[in-house]
């Protein structure tokens, strides 16, 4: 299997590249080369990259798939409302079937906005795994613990049997991490734990952090400190690569808690807008050497998973935040998107960067459009004036998943069939 891009409009990532026009050959799942022309071999399958973009695949760096299944149906509430009176009441009916077509809807969301990879943090991981497989999109898994109620026991072994049985699976497209929820839901005792776990196993952690005002709160009349100084005294950063979802309400010195640490920070601006939490210190982390990606968080809340959609939120909210628009320029912003969320997701050598060697993870973006003409600053117009709907092919692992906006490995009309009849049933009466 080979594909060879001709003569698009190349944005590899690379620290020191300005988009150039060109050619990318792929061979199996890996870019084997890429240069101004390159000759055409028997079997090639050729893609016309003329008036279009290839760039790698955004990364998502923090999602719960199957909340697609919860899209529009409960907003306008407080963070704690929304989870303790609607969401948990919900997720408890969803049987592992709905998790699986779940999950499918927001894989076919992700494939047709240019996610290549993503990382998950959820129930009923199998199902989540089984639908990753079939897809073909690439996943960091996650079994979420919740340690508050009875059985973290069972919750703590679904992590163990998740890691066991997907790390390396769908063709190296799966990793797995180990997923305590937050401060708020995981005491002392079973934290150490999975951190412990976590450093004998070499296995990365995945963990919701300082999200709203409330948790501060919360963690300093339990513990006399900070939500990241709880993890910190835990050992996390220390023992473990750690992905961080949210940051919002992050002093100077936790920010300088961090530093050093392997992993890092996943941004979720849409949904910390929607859900009224408020705005992450971003670019001080950024300034502090800390390694920051982007996530959407899951459709529950954020509604839709584009990441173009947060990546304009990202860089905005920066600017009005600090009443400064040189903050988080666009090819910061396309750096936290690619490459800083592959660092999250510990495939920083793998993914994020389009270069020889690496796997074909990438997109191609469509520029006829009247909103993406003319081509002056291309960061500026794919980060500011891009959405989901441009794009036109998605590769994951060198193998095509949409192409001309064809979905190739998901039949849509099933996958709506299942949803609606799902969705219903599942949030009747709550
Ligand atoms: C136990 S699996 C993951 C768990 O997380 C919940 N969740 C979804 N969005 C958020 C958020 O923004 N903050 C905290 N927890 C969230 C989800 O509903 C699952 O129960
Ligand atoms: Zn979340």
């Amino acid at each position: 299997m080979s594909i060879l891009i001709q003569q698009a409009t190349i944005l590899t990532m690379k620290d020191t590249d300005s988009p150039f026009k060109g050619d990318i050959r792929i061979v199996g799942d890996r870019i084997v080369e890429i240069a101004p022309h390159i000759q055409a071999q028997p079997g090639d399958d050729i893609m016309d990259g003329q008036h279009k973009v290839a760039m790698p695949g955004l990364i998502n760096a923090h999602q719960h798939t199957p909340m697609s299944l919860l899209r529009a149906f409960s907003d306008d509430l407080k963070l704690m409302d929304w989870l303790d009176r609607k969401m948990l009441p919900a997720e408890a009916r969803m049987t592992p079937e709905d998790i699986y077509w779940g999950a499918q809807l927001s894989i076919a969301e992700m494939i047709r906005s240019g996610t290549t990879a993503y990382a998950d943090m959820y129930i009923h991981m199998n199902e989540i795994a089984e639908a990753v497989t079939k897809t073909g999109i690439r996943a960091s898994l996650t079994r979420g613990m919740v340690f508050v109620e009875d059985d973290g026991g069972r919750r703590l072994q679904e992590a163990v049997d998740l890691v066991q049985r997907w790390s390396g699976k769908a063709e190296g497209r799966i990793t797995t991490m180990y997923g305590p929820h937050s401060p708020y839901t995981c005491p002392v005792e079973p934290l150490r734990e999975v951190i412990t776990m976590a450093e004998q196993e070499n296995v990365p952690i995945h963990i919701h952090l300082a999200e709203t005002k409330e948790e501060v709160v919360k963690i300093r009349e339990r513990y006399g400190m900070t939500p990241t100084e709880y993890l910190e005294e835990a050992g996390m950063f220390e023992k473990a690569h750690v992905l961080l979802a949210h940051g919002v309400h992050l002093n100077r010195r936790d920010i300088g808690r961090l530093k050093g640490m392997r992993g890092g920070v996943a941004h979720n601006p849409v949904s910390n807008l929607k859900l009224g939490c408020g705005i992450a210190p971003i670019t001080e982390m950024i300034a502090q050497g800390i390694n920051v990606g982007l996530g959407t968080d899951g459709a529950g809340s954020a509604t839709t998973i584009d990441m173009f959609e947060e990546i304009k939120a990202a860089t905005w909210l920066q600017k009005l935040d600090y009443g400064d628009p040189t903050r988080l320029s666009a090819r910061e912003v396309l750096h936290m998107s690619t490459r800083g969320s592959a660092g999250l997701l510990n495939l920083q050598d793998e993914v994020g960067v389009l270069e020889a060697g690496r796997k074909a993870d990438l997109i191609l973006i469509d520029l006829q459009k009247p909103h993406l003409q003319p081509v002056h600053e291309l960061e500026s117009l794919l980060a500011y004036s891009v959405n989901g709907a441009d794009v036109d092919t998605t590769i994951v692992n060198g193998r095509v998943l949409m192409r001309g906006r064809q979905l190739l490995t998901i039949d849509e009309e099933e996958l709506f069939r299942q949803v609606e009849v799902r969705a219903k049933r599942i949030v009747e009466g709550i």
